[in-house]
């Protein structure tokens, strides 16, 4: 079998942990070769001492055969996993052009609906796969990641296509004790991710909550009524989703430990140059306009949390 190249693009919260297991499992192997696109401090960290992630009480370092900024000492990939924030992933995939051969696979891992039309753009003949993950963990100082919660799940795929590589991608990080699922549905279960994150990111931000705090009698309401009109936009854009969709995201809410919260709410909290407001909460805004849908709760929420942006 020939080698299997796996690049991680943005060594974050999601990145590190997931990249992390795979750099883990695979240091030695002949057959597939781990490597990460990072910058910064954190990249230094990383080519020093490796990179280490903490779960609770354990913590295991991570060496990728290449942790590096410059793409050409990477060479061409057969997937590149982008971990990276919804801002900067056009810059991120401008920049692993050299990484690239039309054989080459993308898979976004990031929160949101709007990353995969955007990395197309770009690629008109690359397979752009879909995906998500349900996870809590932070980059929480160069070189290290940290793992909190009781979810670290992926889930990926691609509609309309049945490609052994496929198979192949998911048994790679299966062995590396990843919960990976291989779905034949990802549309929906990309969207389901949305319903869930753009409330829970929209809300713990606008009361500065955590997601225990914000599933409390005093802010159920107006997080049932933004899942509402986000489910709406869901359905104008043909996506098969539970009928009692709403139900479901509101008892996986309840299922997280009380204290988390989500990355954007974190972004806000630590003060961050750039966030996902956009991404996560503008853009149902701007879905309704375009389906003629009204959005009166996000509307609120979002020129609310614009003001706090600048
Ligand atoms: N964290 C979590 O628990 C979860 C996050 N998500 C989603 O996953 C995505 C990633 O989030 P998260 O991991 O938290 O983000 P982080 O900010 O922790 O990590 C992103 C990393 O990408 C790096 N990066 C960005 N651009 C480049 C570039 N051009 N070259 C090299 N490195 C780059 C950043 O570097 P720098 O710091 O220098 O900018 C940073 O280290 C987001 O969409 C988020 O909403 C989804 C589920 C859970
Ligand atoms: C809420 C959470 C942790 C669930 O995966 C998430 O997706 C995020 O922080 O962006």
């Amino acid at each position: 079998m020939t080698k299997t190249k796996i690049v991680i693009a943005g060594i974050g919260g999601v990145g590190g942990y997931f990249g992390g297991l795979l750099a883990k499992q695979y240091c030695d192997d002949k057959e597939i070769e781990i490597c990460f696109f990072a910058r910064g401090q954190h990249l230094l960290e990383i080519q020093n001492n490796g990179l280490k992630i903490i779960k609770g009480e354990n913590e295991f370092v991570a060496n990728p055969i290449i942790a590096t900024d410059n793409p050409k000492e990477i060479g061409v990939a057969d997937l590149i996993i982008i971990c990276t924030k919804s801002y900067d992933v056009e810059a991120v995939v401008h920049q692993l052009l050299p990484c690239i051969n039309d054989k080459t696979f993308i898979l976004p891992l990031l929160n949101g609906v709007d990353s995969n039309e955007k990395i197309q753009k770009i690629l008109p003949n690359n397979t752009i796969l879909s995906g998500c993950v349900y996870i809590v963990s932070r980059l929480k100082q160069p070189g290290v990641i940290e793992n909190m919660g009781n979810i670290q799940t992926l889930y990926f795929g691609g509609d309309n296509i049945s490609d052994k590589k496929l198979k192949h991608f998911e048994t790679i990080f299966k062995q590396a004790t990843i919960e990976a699922t291989l779905s034949q549905n990802i549309a929906t279960i990309v969207w389901e991710k949305f319903i869930f994150i753009s409330p829970t990111a929209t809300a713990t931000t606008f009361f500065d909550k955590s997601i225990g705090e914000v599933v409390t009698e005093n802010h159920i309401e107006k997080v049932t009524a933004l899942i509402n009109e986000v489910k709406q936009i869901a359905q104008a854009n043909n996506i098969e989703i539970a009928e009692n969709i709403t139900e479901l995201t509101i008892h996986k809410l309840k299922s997280l430990p009380f204290e988390t919260t989500s990355s954007m709410h974190s972004d806000f909290k630590n003060k961050k140059a750039c966030n996902e407001l956009q991404s996560l909460t503008g853009y149902v805004i701007d879905q309704g306009l375009k389906h003629n849908i009204e959005t009166p709760i996000y509307v609120e929420v979002y020129n609310k949390l614009k003001k706090l942006n600048r």
